[in-house]
């Protein structure tokens, strides 16, 4: 059966991105697309996303869009019980909130990195913290210059796993006269060109480092994990889900309902 999907932010850099790895999946279909513009019978505004949802039988909505937008997003889909894979970073708690509100009622999967290589240093970081000791820790992320939010997702994300091991207390950028504190885990942002996206995690001791690095080279990798989630999510029971849900078929771990 194929899965019908709705793209949030259709005309974006993501969007298109989405819009052109739906297209090579034939078990994908891409039907709708929705943005401030429309601009054709297949993109619809905002405020016809909940009708339009319903009218083309969507199953799944693929957001890459802006944090203002998901607060409604996530109701429209919740209002015409479409699953939800969104990728959206810099969200706030009206869209946090949101989208656990919507998750009561639908499947829902929010990953702030899509790509494989991500979930993978992730997991490497989890396991280089087990093996060293109170090593200093910063983190530092490039992006396009196009790119809203700092510091980003991703880097974010890497902190919350930073913190499953220790309190931190995050310094974004370093300015000024201040020896660093023990427990601060600083984030450096860069925006430059059309860097698709890098992390890096350093752990340092005395005479010794240690860098976890990844570096998205094309948009596809993000494209390609939430069109593998979307697919993966289709006709799931109502609940939050996570990548690793995803990636690992887990189902223990999430807090469906
Ligand atoms: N999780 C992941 O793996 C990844 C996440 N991202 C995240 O995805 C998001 C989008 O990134 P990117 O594609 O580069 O950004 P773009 O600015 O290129 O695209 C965002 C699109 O969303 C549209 N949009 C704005 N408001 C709404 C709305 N209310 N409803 C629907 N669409 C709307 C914009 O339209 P207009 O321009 O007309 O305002 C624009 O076309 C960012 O938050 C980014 O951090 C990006 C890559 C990977
Ligand atoms: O805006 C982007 O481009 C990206 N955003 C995500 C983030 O904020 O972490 C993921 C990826 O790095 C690309």
């Amino acid at each position: 059966m194929v899965t019908r999907l709705a793209l949030n932010g259709a005309t974006g850099r993501m969007g298109t991105t989405v819009r052109d790895a739906a297209g090579a999946r034939e078990a994908l279909s891409a039907v709708l697309g929705v943005a401030p513009e429309a601009d054709g019978e297949l993109v619809v505004t905002p405020t016809e996303r909940r009708d339009a949802l319903v009218a083309h039988d969507v199953d799944v909505v693929v957001d890459f869009s802006t944090a203002k937008a998901v607060p409604a997003l996530a109701q429209d889909c919740a209002d015409a019980e479409v699953a939800l894979v969104s990728g959206t970073t810099g969200l706030g708690d009206s869209a946090l909130d949101a989208i656990e509100a919507a998750s009561a009622e639908i499947p829902v999967v929010h990953a702030r990195n899509f790509s494989q290589g991500i979930v993978a240093l992730r997991r490497a970081l989890d396991a280089a913290l087990d093996a060293v000791g109170d090593y200093d820790i910063e983190v530092a992320e490039t992006h396009h210059r196009g790119k809203q939010d700092a510091p980003s997702g991703t880097a974010t994300t890497l902190v919350e796993t930073v913190t499953d091991h220790r309190t931190v207390e995050t310094v974004n950028g370093r300015a000024g006269t201040h020896v660093r504190g023990e427990t601060e885990v600083g984030v450096h942002s860069r925006r430059a060109g059309n860097v698709r996206g890098e992390h890096e995690v350093m752990l340092a001791d005395n005479d010794e480092v240690l860098r976890l690095c990844h570096r998205a080279e094309d948009r596809s990798v993000f494209a390609a994990g939430a069109l593998t989630a979307a697919d993966w999510l289709a006709g799931r029971d109502p609940g939050r889900y996570d990548i690793e849900d995803v990636l690992t078929g887990n189902e223990d771990d999430s807090d469906s309902q």
